[in-house]
């Protein structure tokens, strides 16, 4: 696809003498469906924090020609660079269709947005069906699933014609159907945009990962396609858990219970 990619160098992020970011290079495509796995307090939403102008940050972040470090959130967010939490942040008494009016803006009164309309634009209609959310589309956001509500949050996004997606975990407290549909709609999306996701679920990243970053201790410590990841020895070494499971809770730091099945499937 044609767009812009990310490009990082040397990024540390400092917190009180604690470098939780701590040299990390990446260079992810336009059109790539990256996974940043890793430990807890591997510094992946720092990193993704970093990128979107939440913390302060060294060293570089382009976003095609675009030098990102430096910028207030709001510039970053309108050079087409989105984000979502971990909880989704949806307005519950709308709307699945107000949510999607209102992120779109458009330059419409906030009547216009609230009131039900026949005539919805384009790139709403376009991000129902993209998000299967059409059907839903009158409902309040606040009846819907887990899921729908973190599609619509992805939605929301599309709306605002965000080139780069950065997700933190969009597929937690999912059910399997959830994360299958979810894992489809975010092939969709990469079709044309680039799309990054911080991720515990391993069996997830197995199936739709096109690539995959490995952050420990803040540094990249592998990256490749799955199966490079998966075969690296460094990874096994220090990733915790089975590898069908969710990683479990670590202190930054710790040793490492076991080596990881990481490379199991692979
Ligand atoms: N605002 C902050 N002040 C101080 N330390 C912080 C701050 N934010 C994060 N940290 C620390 O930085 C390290 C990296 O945290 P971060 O949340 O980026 O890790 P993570 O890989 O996203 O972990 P998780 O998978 O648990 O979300 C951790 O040790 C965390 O305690």
């Amino acid at each position: 696809m044609s767009g812009e990619g990310l490009t990082v160098r040397d990024l540390r992020v400092t917190f009180d003498g604690f470098t939780a970011v701590d040299g990390v290079d990446l260079d992810i495509q336009p059109g790539d469906l990256r996974f940043l796995i890793g430990p807890n307090g591997a510094g992946k939403t720092t990193l993704v924090d970093a990128v979107t102008g939440l913390v302060k940050a060294t060293g570089s972040v382009r976003f095609g020609e675009q030098d990102l470090l430096g910028k207030p959130v709001q510039k970053i967010a309108r050079l087409g660079i989105g984000r979502t939490f971990q909880t989704a942040s949806i307005f519950e008494e709308l709307t699945v269709l107000q949510n999607l009016d209102i992120a779109a803006g458009a330059g419409r009164g906030v009547w216009t947005m609230l009131r039900r309309r026949r005539d919805i634009p384009e790139p709403v209609a376009k991000a129902l069906e993209t998000t299967g959310l059409t059907e839903l589309r009158d409902r309040p956001a606040g009846v819907l699933a887990h899921g729908q509500k973190q599609w619509l949050e992805i939605g929301m996004l599309l709306v605002q014609d965000v080139q780069l997606l950065l997700l933190d975990e969009p597929v937690a407290g999912m059910s399997h159907e959830e994360r299958e549909a979810t894992g489809g709609l975010l092939q969709r999306v990469s079709e044309d945009h680039t799309v990054v996701v911080i991720e515990h679920d391993m069996d997830f990243m197995r199936s739709f990962a096109r690539s995959v970053s490995v952050l420990h201790a803040g540094k990249v410590l592998s990256e490749g396609t799955v199966a490079e990841v998966q075969a690296d020895a460094k990874v096994q070494e220090v990733y915790l858990g089975r590898a069908s499971e969710p990683v479990p809770e670590a202190e930054p730091g710790s040793t490492p219970a076991a080596p990881a099945a990481v490379a199991e499937e692979a």
